[in-house]
């Protein structure tokens, strides 16, 4: 479904290259966690495929192939519907993706072609459930709310909510659980399970080793703007081939020992 050929990203300004020719696939239904270190270029590379670099700070070179359209050419100028139906990004920070000063309501409506009673009626009735089953109860206070007026876990268990009502091809989720509270993560993380087993075809980056085992199917590890390695989750993590992914799954596991 997706496939990236050789993805170089350098930045204009300092004439530096924060991606050295990567390439990885996505099939239908296939999770693919991208790992590996702050900085490592695994943010850029997903706002690449999602058309979201400005050409005007990046040189992008390479191939984007989206079932086996060329996509890097468009240079930003997606078809109709490729945000939102086709691909969707799940940001870390929940406040990026939502205007301060309006309402989340009006706001999510705006993400919306609703014409008529019937679609709006059906379109609150969906919204709903979407909200109840991240344990948001009370939909009428959240699309009255400002963003600013819900923590962090909750405005993003709502951008999920709301991302998800789209019923994207392929979904990006860029560390979102990095940022909210565990029970919070944990609903997430059972929200993007229920979307694996609906066959959704998923992007996880993620530093959490354990978010990677339980969600994806294979992995691809970054270093330094380089995939250095990658395979099938369990055979990475079992027996990884380089030191870099060996000392970053031992750090994992230490850190989850230590915080349990
Ligand atoms: N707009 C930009 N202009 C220049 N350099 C940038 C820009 N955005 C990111 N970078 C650089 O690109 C590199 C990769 O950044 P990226 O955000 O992709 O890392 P990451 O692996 O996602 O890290 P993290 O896990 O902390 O989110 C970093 O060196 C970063 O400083």
């Amino acid at each position: 479904m997706l496939k990236v050929n050789g993805l170089e990203i350098t930045a204009r300004s300092a004439k530096e290259r924060l991606v050295k020719s990567i390439s990885f696939e996505v099939g239908k239904g296939e999770t693919l966690g991208l790992i590996g270190e702050s900085g490592s270029g695994k943010s850029i590379t997903a706002k690449a495929v999602m058309g979201l670099l400005n050409r005007r700070m990046f040189d992008i070179g390479g191939n984007i192939l989206w079932k086996n359209e060329e996509i890097l050419s468009k240079k930003g100028n997606m078809p109709r519907g490729w945000r939102g139906e086709q691909t969707a990004m799940i940001m870390q920070d929940p406040m990026t993706a939502f205007a301060p000063m309006m309402r989340l309501g009006k706001q999510i409506e705006m993400g919306f072609e609703l014409k008529g009673r019937n679609a709006k009626q059906l379109f609150y009735e969906q919204l709903d459930s979407a909200l109840k089953s991240v344990n948001l109860a009370d939909m009428k206070k959240i699309l009255k709310s400002y963003p600013d007026e819900l923590s962090g876990g909750m405005l993003q268990r709502v951008m999920i909510s709301v991302t998800l009502m789209k019923k994207p091809e392929l979904l990006i989720a860029d560390e979102c659980t990095t940022a909210v509270d565990a029970a919070s993560e944990y609903m997430i993380l059972k929200q993007l399970e229920q979307q694996r087993k609906n066959g959704m075809s998923m992007i996880i980056i993620t530093h959490d080793f354990g978010v990677a085992a339980r969600l994806c199917d294979k992995v691809a590890v970054m270093k330094s703007g380089n995939i250095i390695e990658k395979g099938k989750t369990l055979d990475v993590f079992t027996s990884p081939q380089t030191e870099y992914t060996h000392e970053l799954a031992a750090a994992s596991v230490l850190f989850r020992e230590d915080v349990c």
